[in-house]
């Protein structure tokens, strides 16, 4: 079997790496500096680095130059999200040298622009689908965005390459991923999809691996390795088959 990838998550407010809950503004937890956070989960064995400009994303301003210092210092591959919605702020982050950007925002708001660019880009583009229920947010997760399942068969007729599904109601809380939801877009589409959102133990972790057969391929991990639920070490030999 595929080992299910894990992506430990830097989320960065106001250059502090920090954590949300529900990712919502004002709800933030401190951890220090981003590239320290980075560092050490590259020390830890991780392939896959996730990293959030939250400012961006909320519309604050940006993080800009610190995400590219953390990114050009990382040997493994990551995956940018935050405020990427046009033609300068996708140059921006594909400049960094990251392996993909996520868009959010974008795909329910200008969905031409990303047609455009999932054609220009290919697997470099992933797509994040944030949702409340069925319902897709954006601008920082907090503005109605469509139905969840309409917009994933608009992106993959247009070649999305791969998705970033989150419950909103369960990011940031230890709650334990949406494994239903999960199920639920495999079925609707064929293109890999990453889990994020609520991983609280290794159990939670060995789970969402259960659905790699699916086509979920990897989990990011936030909250859970920041409150030393495990250590990442442990979450990779959890999840290696
Ligand atoms: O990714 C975004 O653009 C974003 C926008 C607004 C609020 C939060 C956002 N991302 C949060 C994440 O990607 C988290 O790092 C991830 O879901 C981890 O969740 P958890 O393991 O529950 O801490």
């Amino acid at each position: 079997m595929s080992k299910l990838e894990l992506l430990p998550a830097v989320d960065v407010r106001d250059g502090q790496a920090v954590r949300l809950v529900h990712g919502e503004s004002g709800t933030e937890t401190s951890y220090g500096s981003p590239l320290e956070a980075a560092l050490a989960w590259q020390r830890a064995g991780a392939e896959w680095l996730h990293l959030v400009d939250l400012d961006a994303a909320f519309g604050t301003g940006d993080n800009r130059e610190l995400v590219r210092e953390v990114t050009r210092a990382m040997d493994i591959k990551v995956e940018l999200s935050g405020g990427i919605r046009d033609d300068a702020s996708l140059a921006a982050a594909l400049a960094t040298g990251c392996t993909r950007v996520n868009l959010g925002t974008a795909a329910l708001e200008t969905p031409e622009w990303v047609a455009k660019v999932i054609a220009e880009h290919g697997d470099r583009i992933a797509v994040g689908l944030d949702v409340r229920g069925t319902t897709l947010k954006g601008r920082g997760w907090t503005r109605d965005g469509g139905d969840l399942y309409e917009t994933l068969a608009r992106l993959d007729t247009e070649g999305c390459a791969r998705y970033v599904v989150t419950d909103i109601a369960k990011d940031g809380t230890l709650q334990g991923p949406n494994l239903e939801l999960l199920r639920n877009v495999c079925a609707a589409t064929d293109r890999p999809v990453v889990a994020s959102g609520g991983v609280s133990s290794l159990d939670d972790l060995r789970a969402i691996a259960e659905l790699v057969p699916l086509g979920v391929e990897g989990s990011i991990v936030g909250k859970a390795l920041y409150a030393k639920a495990f250590t990442l070490e442990e979450a990779l030999e959890a999840v290696s088959p």
